[in-house]
């Protein structure tokens, strides 16, 4: 994996940085690099996850879901960091089993998946850290139902991801189910290298090792300057970036297998670096696609915003056929491989001509190794930028309040937050 900063230059983009202040903002980073590294040979909370390449235990989560045999499909049943991780992985690689993800709780999508699976085939991973989430609970007391009603034996397809206390625990050890813990100090966003992410790879075949493998290089190379670190020259530049009113950030990989990848992004940078009236918004696009959509504003809107060109540089292809259609002989005997590289340095040099800055990253291919790079990378540029900005990147105190707030409304307690959902000001146009 490797990232290339030409374009973030002031040399290539009009709001870029100069070389100067790259080797200014080095300083910072071996200063915070020293930092991450004590916090993660402290166990630290949240700097542990740097660790995961090196604690996780492959074997063990095998050995968990080995009892599962073959399944024709796998549910998750989990939300946020408890689903997307795991939802990159299945997502981006090639399965005969089906990975499904129920990370929301839209009636309709739920009942649409569960009438689509063959339940006594299915494999239910159920994953909260905390055990409390109620879209996690509550869509897993349907499932169950469901499985009931369909004749499965819950108890017999289920397994459990979770902390040592909490409902999910406790029904766990009510009903005997097979569990797999959580690591301790890894927030959720952050745990895709641990049991969370890497059960449900290991349920549908995929090498859950390489994807460790790839993490540890990128760990490896983690260093006291942002030159000799491809995660901290990308935590680096998005801060420094965003120092310079580049408050946005779009990460558009050139790649379907990495849409999913996008949206897990999307949760580890707002989540960690959301505080105290900072961050960097973290917007989802895709290549070529959204060179017919978003392109236009990255180019030509607000100068706000850093763009993410992610790509894998070796991947199958398709040839496209000879034709002697007038305007199209161009294509013709190309591949669309070819076309979508050619698209991604075109719009890479599109937002350079018009002062944008971007960064290119760039995986051998996207495979369980190349997949761990990236998540570690991104991972590890994440805490750093966290370190730059002086924010704790490790907890998310905004998102408790509308907690509250919904369960006090479904009667869940006496919440004042619930109280002021009811004093909505109004101003309603029929
Ligand atoms: O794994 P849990 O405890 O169910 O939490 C799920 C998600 O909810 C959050 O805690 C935010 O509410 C995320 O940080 C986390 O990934």
């Amino acid at each position: 994996m490797q990232v290339d900063l030409g374009n973030v230059l002031d040399t290539s983009s009009a709001h870029g940085v100069s070389r100067a202040t790259l080797d200014r903002l080095d300083d910072r980073v071996a200063a915070a690099h020293d930092r991450i590294e004590r916090g993660r040979e402290a166990g630290e909370h949240g700097y542990e996850s740097l660790n995961l390449p090196h604690s996780t235990d492959p074997v063990a989560i095998r050995d968990a879901v080995s009892r599962f045999g073959d399944p024709s499909a796998v549910v998750t049943v989990g939300i946020g960091g408890s689903a997307l991780g795991a939802a990159t992985l299945t997502d981006a690689l090639e399965s005969d089993v089906d990975a499904y993800y129920l990370d929301n709780v839209d009636p309709e999508a739920v009942e649409r998946l569960l009438d689509s699976l063959d339940l006594a085939s299915t494999v239910v991973n159920v994953v909260s850290r905390s055990g409390t989430t109620a879209e996690t609970l509550a869509n897993f007391l349907v499932v169950r139902e469901a499985m009931a009603d369909a004749g499965v034996d819950w108890a017999d397809r289920t397994f459990v991801t979770t902390g040592e206390e909490g409902n999910l625990r406790d029904l766990a050890d009510k009903h005997d189910l097979p569990s797999l813990p959580v690591p301790d100090g890894v927030p959720g966003r952050f745990s895709v290298l641990s049991t969370v992410g890497l059960a449900a790879a290991a349920l549908c075949g995929h090498d859950i090792e390489a994807v460790l493998k790839g993490a540890a290089a990128q760990e490896a190379r983690l260093s006291d300057s942002l030159f000799d670190s491809p995660a901290y020259a990308y935590g680096a530049v998005s801060y420094a970036l965003a120092e310079r009113g580049m408050h946005q950030n779009a990460m558009m990989p050139y790649a379907e297998s990495l849409e999913t990848f996008s949206e897990w992004f999307a949760q580890l940078w707002a989540e960690s670096l959301g505080k105290d009236g900072l961050g960097q918004t973290p917007l989802r696009a895709l290549g070529a696609t959204d060179q017919h959509s978003q392109l236009q504003l990255y180019r030509a809107g607000p100068r706000d915003k850093l763009v993410t060109l992610v790509r894998a540089t070796e991947r199958e292809d398709v040839a496209i056929p000879e034709t002697d259609l007038d305007g199209l002989a161009y294509l013709g005997g190309s591949s669309l491989g070819d076309l979508l590289d050619a698209e991604f340095e075109a719009t890479e040099a599109s937002l350079a001509a018009a002062g944008r800055p971007s960064v290119r990253i760039e995986l051998d291919r996207v495979d369980e190794y190349g997949l761990g790079e990236l998540l570690y990378a991104m991972e590890a540029a994440c805490v750093l930028y966290g370190e730059l900005a002086s924010v704790d990147a490790f907890v998310q105190p905004a998102v408790e309040w509308g907690k509250r707030a919904a369960r006090g409304l479904l009667g869940g307690g006496d919440f004042e937050e619930a109280d002021a959902v009811a004093d909505k000001e109004r101003l309603v146009v029929e």
